[in-house]
């Protein structure tokens, strides 16, 4: 059986909490889109042999024009996003044709190929596995009124980052089923998990970030320039 691996870049998102006119995964980072740094670091893995950029529908045009600017061959595909998060991570599931499948943000472009590779390894292993970090502050779960209601034991709290890797062909029905049931998750592990595909964390790094908020684009910049690429 083949062992291929393919990655659903997703990047069809609004960006609201960025609050910027331009949406977040288009912005420039050392005068390249951020969308296209992080495509670069799977273009460049040797484990990746296929990659689908899922975006939004009048963003298409100008993301196949930085994938020829960029020489991005390993994209096979631009698919139109959805409403949430998920459903842009189905319809670029539908089109992907390896065997394992690594979901990736578009606006996390400091994975390193280190993690990547570990993430792969350990789904091999047990089935799935998610990049993640232990949190670093205490937790509290609080009711609509600001009332603490507990604070769970942190040694067992990670943040989950992506990439998260599954067999294509399991997540695909994973996502069928949480459409059935109407569940919508901010993850696709949770909808692994609830399919009953056991999913291990990797150890990541808190570079990783997401780009979600303002400061987090102060934080890429600082990261971007102490990388050693200037
Ligand atoms: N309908 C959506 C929503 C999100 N994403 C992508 O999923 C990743 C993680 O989402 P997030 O950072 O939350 O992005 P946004 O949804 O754009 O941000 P916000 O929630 O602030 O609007 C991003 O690469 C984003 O482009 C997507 O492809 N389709
Ligand atoms: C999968 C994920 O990166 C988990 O951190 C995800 O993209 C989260 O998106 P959210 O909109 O911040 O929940």
């Amino acid at each position: 059986m083949s062992n291929s691996v393919g990655v659903v870049m997703v990047a069809a998102g609004r960006g609201t909490r960025m609050g910027t006119a331009e949406s977040k995964q288009y912005l420039l980072l050392k005068g390249k889109p951020i969308i296209v740094h992080t495509l670069e670091v799977f273009q460049q893995h040797k484990l990746i042999s296929e990659i689908v950029l899922v975006t939004g529908d009048q963003d298409m045009e100008r993301c196949r024009e930085w994938i020829d600017t960029y020489k991005l061959d390993k994209v096979t595909g631009v698919v139109c996003g959805g409403a949430e998060r998920q459903h842009s991570v189905y319809n670029g599931l539908l089109q992907l044709n390896s065997t394992w499948v690594m979901v990736h943000d578009g606006v996390r472009p400091f994975v390193q190929p280190s993690e990547i590779e570990a993430c792969y390894e350990r789904a091999r292993q047990v089935g799935a596995s998610v990049l993640a970090v232990p949190v670093k502050d205490t937790i509290k779960q609080v009711d609509s009124d600001g009332k603490v209601l507990s604070t769970p034991d942190r040694r067992s709290l990670w943040a989950i980052q992506t990439p998260q890797t599954f067999r294509a062909s399991e997540l695909r029905l994973a996502y069928e089923a949480a459409e059935r049931d109407g569940f919508l998750g901010t993850d696709d592990a949770s909808l692994a998990e609830r399919a009953g595909i056991a999913v291990s964390v990797v150890e990541g790094s808190y570079r990783n970030i997401k780009i979600t908020t303002p400061e987090d684009l102060d934080f890429a910049e600082f990261i971007q320039r102490n990388r050693g690429e200037g």
